[in-house]
């Protein structure tokens, strides 16, 4: 039985930096979605063109696919990715969910006010995303259902709290 976790939200909601802090805290294999975009999703939303469902079906499907050879190797993971709506969250779990064993896909939400998030984003440099498109993020965000695997965690607590609340509910 291998776990998969998932750290999901808006841009700038600090994916990221919860992600890392748990992959490293339990030592489980670590990516980035965003280094699973190709190239022109990546070029569209520098554009600040929002992402729609079809550029980003082949994308959730590698990631589903990618955890689910992870699952099969005994190896558990830490990924970020957006998983905004419910049906991207059913393409992400759907590989892992078809394999035996009992393997888990567990969802973090990192949730909390627009201008928190946005002022963040205010004070990054250098990365692709503009804060335009902030506000379609929060448009197509759907928030995690009862039936869900996943929990939520306020983007105002400090990484380190994240972190540690985050380690303490994803274990079994
Ligand atoms: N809990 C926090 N408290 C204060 N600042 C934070 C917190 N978490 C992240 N940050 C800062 O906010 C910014 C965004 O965080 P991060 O890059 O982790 O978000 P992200 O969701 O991975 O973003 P993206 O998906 O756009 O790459 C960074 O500058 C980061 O240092
Ligand atoms: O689904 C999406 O629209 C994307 O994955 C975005 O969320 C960004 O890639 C990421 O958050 C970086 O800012």
């Amino acid at each position: 039985m291998t776990t998969h976790v998932v750290v999901m939200g808006v841009s700038g909601s600090g994916k990221s930096t919860v992600a890392e802090g748990v992959a490293e805290r339990l030592g489980w294999t670590f990516a980035e979605a965003d280094e699973f975009h190709p190239q022109s999703n990546i070029d569209k939303m520098a554009r600040g063109i929002p992402l729609d469902d079809r550029d980003r079906a082949p994308w959730l499907r590698d990631l589903g696919g990618w955890m689910a050879e992870h699952a099969a190797a005994e190896d558990d993971t830490v990924i970020t990715c957006s998983a905004l709506k419910r049906s991207y969250r059913d393409v992400l779990r759907r590989d892992v969910a078809a394999l035996a064993g009992g393997h888990r896909v567990v969802f973090v939400h990192v949730h909390g006010p627009f201008e928190v998030i946005a002022g963040r984003m205010e004070g990054r440099r250098g990365h692709f995303m503009p804060e335009s498109l902030l506000q379609s993020q929060f448009d197509t965000l759907e928030d995690l259902e009862p039936d869900e695997h996943g929990f939520v965690l306020d983007v105002r607590h400090s990484p380190q709290e994240l972190v540690t609340e985050a380690v303490e509910r994803i274990l079994p």
